[in-house]
């Protein structure tokens, strides 16, 4: 089955920033999503780096009606059935492979595939995906080089993350083939440690209105 962009693409447009999540206390996501959705940022990534990461995703699905919370570093199929069951709303990785090809296969849950070359990109939409991560954005070549992307694969529609700041952020999203762009700069370590859930509101807002 090809990838459910119709799933895929209200997240894409509804905000200019998905925000990339990497919580080590479960007890921080119910605080995190809301003060995210506050701001004008509802969908979130929640990245399966921590062990805490599939029990963060389950309570914002259950406790933040306002959020919608995807799942983020999906590396194999069993990170997806996982993140599916915990309540994921979309599913991002870095990659795409065979394996997860087949596991997101008959899901309604979307998968958002990371791409770089052309050669990945071909494979991608081989497999019917046209809406892609580029991930590490800036260390892969930057703006310049999705803007070279648009002439080839015309179809094709991205969302940057990696060194992507409130900096760069337009010289990505002003591109015909970016739909938004993800980062982790609207939930800083440091403000989710200390709890500063309004300062990361205020965060979010400058980032929704980019
Ligand atoms: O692991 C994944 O699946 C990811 O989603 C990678 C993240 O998009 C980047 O790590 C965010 O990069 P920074 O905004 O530079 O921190």
């Amino acid at each position: 089955m090809a990838q459910n962009v119709d799933a895929l693409i209200p997240v894409m447009t509804g905000q200019k920033v998905i925000p990339v999540i990497v919580l080590d206390n479960a007890d921080d996501a119910v605080p995190l999503a809301r003060a995210l959705a506050a701001g004008g940022l509802p969908a979130v990534e929640i990245t399966l780096r921590t062990a805490a990461a599939l029990e963060c995703i389950k309570r914002v699905a259950a406790e933040v009606p306002e959020a919608i919370v995807g799942a983020g570093t999906i590396l194999n199929g069993r990170n997806f059935d996982e993140a599916v069951a915990a309540g994921s709303k979309f599913i991002v990785s870095p990659g795409l492979t065979p394996e997860l090809v087949s596991a997101a296969n008959g899901h309604d849950v979307p998968l958002l595939p990371g791409s770089v070359t052309s050669s990945e990109i071909m494979s991608a939409l081989e497999a019917g995906y046209t809406h892609l991560k580029f991930f590490p954005a800036e260390q892969a070549g930057g703006a310049a080089y999705l803007k070279s992307c648009s002439t080839v694969f015309g179809q094709v529609k991205f969302c940057p993350t990696g060194g992507v700041s409130v900096k760069n952020a337009n010289d990505y999203l002003s591109l015909p083939n970016v739909l938004c762009v993800g980062g982790s700069w609207v939930a800083p370590k440091d403000m989710i440690t200390s709890g500063d859930w309004d300062g990361i509101t205020e965060l979010a807002k400058a980032a929704a209105g980019i």
